[in-house]
């Protein structure tokens, strides 16, 4: 569980808010789509979630962050990442430096957390696998490609095991196969009652896999609610937040008359195809 209760922050350096009285509750368990323009605060609001601020980036707050069942601000952060696991949008900033070997760099956190020693052989391994990476496992991190590293950023996050997880753009610079290896592993911890807050920019895959989005502009939440929804929204431009093709297409069939009345606008492959068959079989 994460919950912004009229939370609003300022760096130490900034001269105005950059969140503006968040009032968001993620209930455990849900997956969580944060979307919103370059510099509305979306990573501030993800450090927010995961004790760097206040902890580490300092500033001034007002309202209240619980994460996991903890005030944010009233428990060390060393108590906070026992359950909070966090992924920068830089991975490289992520690699602890002291490691020289990826399967070091896994087991640094879970040795900070006492897992015993054949338990967390097990652990690395099944994650090495998962995330398609054990041919890495020797590898000095600094090393690799970006792209490796943020499934090394993300492996180490997860072999410990987080109840909350927040991914800062964790795809960005991973190929479509590297994306989907992503996906497919939050996918999998779905029903596990982990509870995600996600920045991504990839809005047909958020419409997939999100149970929930939220639109950030200028440190406020514009839009709240289920992804066919607000991803549908005609004012995302607006809020300098693309669209997905299936609702550019479906947008554009409308305006020629082409889309069956009344229907939403498709944001995934599957409501567009059902959408634009009905509008065939209206025209026949
Ligand atoms: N450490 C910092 N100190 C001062 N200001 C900061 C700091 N980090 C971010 N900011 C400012 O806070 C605002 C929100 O930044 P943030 O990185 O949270 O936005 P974002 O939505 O994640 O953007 P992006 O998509 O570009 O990563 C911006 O104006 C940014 O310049």
């Amino acid at each position: 569980m994460i919950e912004f209760s009229r939370f609003s922050y300022a760096y130490p350096t900034s001269t105005a808010p950059v969140l503006r009285d968040i009032e968001v509750a993620i209930p455990e368990g849900q997956v969580c789509g944060l979307v919103g323009a370059g510099g509305a605060g979306k990573s501030t609001l993800g450090y927010a979630a995961a004790g760097l601020i206040p902890h580490a980036l300092g500033g001034d707050f007002t309202g209240r962050v619980t994460t996991a069942g903890r005030v944010v601000a009233d428990t060390p952060l060393a108590e906070v990442v026992t359950e909070v696991g966090l992924v920068l949008q830089n991975p490289f900033n992520q690699i602890s430096g002291a490691k020289y070997s990826v399967r070091a760099e896994l087991a640094f956190g879970l040795e900070n957390l006492g897992v015993a020693r054949t338990e967390m052989v097990d652990r690395i391994d099944g994650m090495l696998e998962r995330l398609q990476i054990a041919h890495l496992a020797e590898r000095s991190p600094y090393e690799l490609s970006g792209g490796q590293q943020q499934l090394v950023a993300l492996a180490a996050v997860l072999v410990m095991k987080p109840r909350v997880l927040v991914l800062d753009e964790p795809t960005s610079q991973l190929d479509p196969a590297g994306s989907r290896l992503v996906f497919a592993a939050l996918e999998e911890l779905r029903g596990t009652g982990i509870t995600v807050l996600l920045i991504e920019q990839k809005l047909e895959q958020l419409a997939e896999y999100a149970d929930r989005v939220l639109v950030l502009a200028e440190g406020s939440v514009r839009l709240d609610g289920e992804p066919e929804r607000v991803l549908a929204d005609p004012r995302l431009p607006e809020w300098g937040v693309g669209t997905t093709r299936f609702t550019d297409a479906a947008r554009r069939a409308a305006e020629l008359g082409r889309w069956p009345a009344g229907r939403d606008l498709p944001v995934t492959l599957p409501t567009a195809v059902a959408g634009f068959t009905e509008a065939l079989g209206e025209t026949r």
